[in-house]
């Protein structure tokens, strides 16, 4: 498959997979007796109680970040799930050092109603002296004493490298205690090793190695909340606003919140604007404002921003430049700690907790020579690097900027922020294409796009991205309104760049959709308005309906030539179930409405007698939202058509919750199920099953969530991913075009041209329609592969406290799968 043009390709890799545990379970078990509280069949497995004896500390450190609480949740209760001892260490290295009440076991129930808090409910610290050796000896001697050997340090670069020192210092140290008669030499055997998992734990996004750290979405929420907060009132006033944003040495923040809400200019410490940037402020603001009739600029620093020479860029000189070189009324906001304040997102909430649990098996997979790792992420997926060599990078990164070679910086800094760099400064500086000039736009190639599906988030994104590759490009953009429907009332218009102001944060669809498919519509007239309209390429955002559609026009192609174009499928549903597709476009903003409404609930429970909700969900037949939102709302159970369930087990989850809510001193339960699990078993059955059987214990309610899960704004990832896939997708569509445009005509009839968007940056992101219908259940809508289906069995590890009568029987509905 081409790559799709401009994106840049990974670093080297410096990532190290470990052997990951698993969960496995016997098929035809339908409950596990009470005192077996494992779930195993093979030596690879989960075993409840299997590393008993194990003592894990856990302690947060640096500047806190939202999503540390969700990861807290679920060190302590895999950990206690495992049979280990769980340690809070409160204050960071400040309690390591002080010891005493600063490091207490931790309860599982500690840990109810947590996931959604911000900040850390154990405490972080900035602790000079665990920087001194003296310090980490009564830091080692506390964590001795309590026979705790496995640390989880939840923090920044200088967190983690602190860790990591002391890791490497243990043994000596150990020496020292028993020299000095203040740990017997007994201990030097049984706390001979101290293994170390980090957690980057930071809103900077500034350690290597990670796509990103915990707290970055949540920041962005923040961000993006008040900037769009801040236009209303700018745009009325046509004033400019300069927002400074947090990030000490690390403009992450800023490039995404700029990319996510149209900003004009962003200055970030990694990529200082070239030659006299005052100048060129004022040049691009002029041109910007003539361009696309911009009422407000907007204009994002952060706080460590600098120039080419290394001095500093300060929100004041921003807007100095702009009142008295361009007579602008500018004001500053200077958003400080509120953007890491306020509740963790759906996302945040997600990597804690699988950061965590992964923590947690990094620590017991440990032998004596496995270095110390730090728990990334990569793409969608959970992994572990090699601790020090990510701290080495992230170092060499402040070397690199002290030495002011930004090329180096934006190396070492990743794929991530290359990508970001490169939208942000497209999206920010269209210059049409010199073809746009000649006097006849006839022999400009057209492309179109056309949305087709329910609305979701990012839509319109995806839009903004498309049109501004094209003119930029020298294409011409066009768009299909109300889809195929409006293809064939020939509602096909040409778009200008400035039509498309604004789109980015908006949600819905601004073109007009509808669930119809190509094949309902008619290939046939498709096929002749396609050539009526002289399109060359078309591009199809939207669900299951987009894939389909482009599946039949991929099997028109046979009787109708006017299909043989490029075709590419940019998935955009709350469903997630577009195949080929890890998470589509959407997805992000309905898991965060669910979430807040999920909490609105539980607060609510909390002042009412002992209440379980009952909650439905969207998601077609697909379980993806029910089940990630379950996880991310800290819900008791979630019950999705993927997973086989019948009145019997609805029964067992209302004995548990009311043994929960007898023994545990939890006083709410939150019950997800997804609005297509099954036809008879309905939301409503489930409420009244757990109403009547819940007694004396609980009632229930249910609530049926609906269209307000779509999303009125989009999230920060839904805007972001949403104008990323805009623009890969048209790269790879105008790549396409190249390679079949000859002699004038556009011809191809590859299947290879007909693909589907699968990932909004790495290397490999298009696949082929053809192929993908293999893996498709054209039946249910379904892709037949669908990664997140593992991550059930975290849901009834991390929901139910093994020590309730009846709880090992939670577990027995777990599925085999691979790594959690
Ligand atoms: N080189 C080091 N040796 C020992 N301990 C360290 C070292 N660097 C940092 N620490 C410990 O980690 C604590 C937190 O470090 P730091 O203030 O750099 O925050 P951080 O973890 O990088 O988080 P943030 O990104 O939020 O600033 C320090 O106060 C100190 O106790
Ligand atoms: O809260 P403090 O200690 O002032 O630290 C602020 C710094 O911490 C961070 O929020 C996270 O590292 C930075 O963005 C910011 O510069």
């Amino acid at each position: 498959m081409p790559s799709g043009g401009d994106f840049h390709t990974d670093p080297p890799n410096t990532q190290v997979h470990f052997r990951k545990r698993r969960m496995s379970y016997e098929p035809d078990a339908t409950e596990l007796p009470t005192d077996d509280r494992s779930v195993t069949s093979s030596n690879e497995t989960i075993v409840a109680g299997e590393w008993a004896g194990n003592v894990i500390g856990v302690f947060t450190s640096g500047g806190d970040a939202q999503g540390m609480n969700a990861a807290v949740r679920a060190i302590v209760r895999v950990g206690m799930f495992l049979g280990c001892k769980v340690y809070y260490i409160k204050e960071g290295y400040q309690g390591m050092v002080e010891g005493k009440d600063d490091i207490v076991l931790a309860t599982w129930e500690s840990t109810s109603n947590t996931i959604h808090m911000g900040g850390t409910m154990i405490g972080s610290a900035r602790c000079m002296e665990f920087k001194e050796r003296p310090g980490r000896l009564k830091a080692a001697k506390n964590l001795v004493q309590l026979g705790i050997t496995n640390l989880i340090a939840i923090g920044g670069d200088g967190s983690l490298t602190g860790a990591n020192l002391f890791r490497q210092e243990w043994p000596g140290l150990l020496r020292e205690l028993v020299d000095t008669n203040q740990i017997t030499s007994d201990k030097l055997v049984t706390s001979s090793r101290l293994n170390i998992v980090g957690l980057v734990g930071s809103i900077d996004n500034d350690f290597c190695g990670t796509d990103m750290t915990i707290g970055v979405d949540s920041a962005l929420h923040r961000i993006l909340e008040s900037v769009d907060e801040i236009m209303t009132t700018a745009v009325s006033h046509k004033r400019a606003f300069v927002v400074e944003i947090m990030g000490r040495m690390c403009g992450y923040l800023p490039l995404v919140a700029g990319i996510s809400s149209e900003a004009s200019m962003v200055f970030i410490p990694e990529d200082p604007p070239e030659g006299d940037w005052r100048q060129g402020l004022c040049d691009h603001i002029r041109e910007s404002s003539k361009s696309d009739a911009r009422r407000t600029q907007i204009i994002l620093v952060a706080e460590g921003a600098i120039d080419r020479s290394g001095n500093s860029i300060k929100c004041s000189d921003v807007q100095r430049v702009l009142t008295e070189r361009l007579n602008m009324d500018v004001k500053v906001t200077v958003l400080g700690h509120v953007q890491r304040g306020g509740k963790a997102s759906a996302f945040d909430r997600i990597i804690g907790t699988r950061m965590g649990t992964e923590a947690v098996m990094a620590l017991m997979d440990a032998g004596p020579d496995t270095p110390a790792c730090a728990i990334c992420l990569d793409g969608i997926d959970i992994i572990r690097t090699p601790l020090m060599k990510a701290v080495e990078m992230t170092k060499m990164v402040g070397y690199k900027m002290n030495e002011l070679n930004f090329e180096e910086v934006v190396k070492l800094r990743g794929r991530s922020i290359r990508n970001h760099l490169f939208v942000f400064n497209l999206q920010r500086n269209i210059v049409p294409h010199p073809i746009f000039q000649r006097p006849s736009r006839k022999k400009i190639l057209r492309i179109a796009m056309v949305h087709n599906g329910q609305p979701a988030c990012g839509m319109n994104a995806a839009a903004r991205g498309f049109v501004g590759m094209c003119i930029s490009k020298g294409y011409l953009p066009l768009f299909i309104f109300e889809s195929w429907k409006g293809l064939l009332q020939d509602k096909v218009e040409t778009v200008e760049w400035s039509q498309v102001q604004y789109y980015t944060s908006a949600g819905g669809s601004k073109l007009g959709t509808s669930s119809e498919t190509a094949e309902e519509i008619g290939v046939v007239r498709i096929a002749q308005k396609i050539h009526q309209h002289n399109i060359s390429a078309l591009i199809i955002v939207g669900g299951f309906e987009a894939f389909k559609s482009a599946y039949e026009l991929l099997k028109g192609r046979e009787n109708y030539q006017e299909l043989c174009i490029p075709i590419n499928v940019i998935p955009a549903t709350i469903a997630n179930n577009v195949p080929g597709c890890k998470l589509s476009l959407g997805c992000d903003t309905a898991m965060n409405n669910i979430c807040k409404a999920c909490d609105e609930l539980k607060q609510s429970a909390s002042s009412l007698q002992q209440t379980v909700y009952v909650v439905e969900t969207g998601g077609e037949n697909c379980g993806y939202l029910a089940m990630l939102s379950a996880l991310a709302s800290g819900a008791d159970a979630c019950f999705i058509k993927e997973e086989h369930f019948t009145i019997r087990d609805i029964y067992n989850v209302c004995k548990k919750l009311k043994n929960k809510l007898e023994f545990s001193g939890v006083r709410q339960g939150l019950v997800l199920r997804n609005e297509n699990a099954n036809l008879n078993l309905s939301t409503d059955f489930i409420y009244r099953v757990f109403n009547e059987e819940g007694k004396p214990q609980f009632s229930a309610r249910q609530t049926v969530l609906g269209h307000t899960q779509t999303g009125h704004t989009a999230s920060p990832y839904d805007r972001c991913a949403g104008i990323k896939a805009g623009c890969r997708a048209t790269a790879w569509t105008l790549f396409t075009l190249s390679q079949c445009h000859q002699g004038g005509k556009v011809f191809t009839d590859s299947p290879s041209t007909v693909t589907v968007t699968t990932q909004t940056s790495g290397k490999e992101s298009f696949e082929s329609v053809e192929k993908l219908a293999l893996r498709t259940d054209f039946v249910f809508n379904l892709p037949k592969d669908q990664w997140w289906l593992r991550l059930n069995k975290l849901l009834y590890i991390l929901s139910w406290p093994l020590d309730i009568p009846d709880a090992a029987s939670a577990y027995y509905r777990l599925s085999a799968g691979s790594s959690l």
